[in-house]
């Protein structure tokens, strides 16, 4: 298995000696290579907080994360390294993942400078030209010296995941990252984003409270309802035969479901 969770808990210290928060509640949950998983739920089901432990960027309470198989607790310097270039994360853009400060050339080469993808000012650059024409940024070199506040809000999500895969990595753990996009831009980005996975491999866990967008991308379907997965199934299972009262009322609480259909699927 690629990226697995195995009984894994979260609970917070109550804040103000308020009493213990369980965000995420003996989570079971599984990736394969090239997988489209989506995590959904309402606001508050823990959606971000399993992210986070997917990404490794919070301890458990309990249970496990692993990645190829190693567990996240047992990995040595060079397998955590490896692991934190693997997985990476797009997060939506308005919680601040761009520096505005920077230029896209700067944004995405520091990361592939950091973590020695290419070496030298001028493979970097060819780098990120390159990641820049996959995402759809053409003429690259036109976006190059732009500051994030001269792009468009899908710009700016393609840029974020530019810097993504310019790590080249098998699983980008995507918290609301089209949410904040208006419909035919949101297709766009979702379109990108599947075409990346046929070209590049790279699978997704895409958390979300947009059902329609669910119901476009993703294969298979975990939701989540006060830190528990309450139901699992494939995309199908899910939409068509919902078995938790739960999953039913968030389906029945969408209303863009039944004309999603209608959505454009290119930008
Ligand atoms: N650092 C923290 N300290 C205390 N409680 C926290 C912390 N982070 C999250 N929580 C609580 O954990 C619960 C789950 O939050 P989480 O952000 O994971 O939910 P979510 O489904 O992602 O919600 P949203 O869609 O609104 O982001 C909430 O009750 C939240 O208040």
């Amino acid at each position: 298995m690629l990226l697995e969770a195995t009984g894994v808990e979260k609970t917070f210290r109550g804040r103000r000696g308020g009493k213990p928060v369980r965000a995420v509640v003996d989570a079971t949950l599984q990736v394969r290579p090239g997988d489209f998983v989506a995590i959904v739920g309402e606001s508050g089901s823990g959606k971000s907080t399993l992210a986070r432990l997917l990404l490794g960027l919070l301890p458990a309470t309990n249970g496990t994360v692993a990645f190829d198989g190693v567990p996240l607790g047992q990995m040595g310097t060079a397998q955590r390294r490896a692991f934190r270039r693997s997985v990476q994360a797009v997060l939506q853009d308005p919680a601040g993942s761009l520096n505005p400060r920077k230029k896209v050339a700067t944004l995405i080469g520091e990361v592939a400078a950091l973590h020695d993808v290419a070496r030298g000012r001028d493979a970097v650059r060819d780098k990120v030209l390159e990641v820049l024409e996959l995402v759809g940024l053409t003429p690259a070199e036109q976006f190059l010296d732009r500051f994030p506040h001269e792009l468009s809000g899908g710009q700016r999500q393609r840029v974020l995941l530019a810097r993504a895969i310019v790590l080249d990595p098998r699983i980008i753990v995507a918290d609301e990252a089209v949410s904040a996009l208006d419909a035919s831009v949101k297709a766009g980005v979702l379109a990108l984003m599947d075409d990346l996975r046929r070209r590049l491999g790279v699978g997704y866990v895409f958390i979300t409270h947009d059902l329609p967008v669910v119901k476009k991308v993703a294969e298979h379907v975990y939701v989540m309802k006060s830190g528990e997965i309450v139901e699992e199934g494939t995309k199908d299972t899910i939409f068509g035969n919902p078995e938790h009262p739960y999953t039913r009322a968030l389906l029945a609480a969408a209303p863009t479901l039944t004309t999603s259909s209608a959505e454009p699927t290119t930008t």
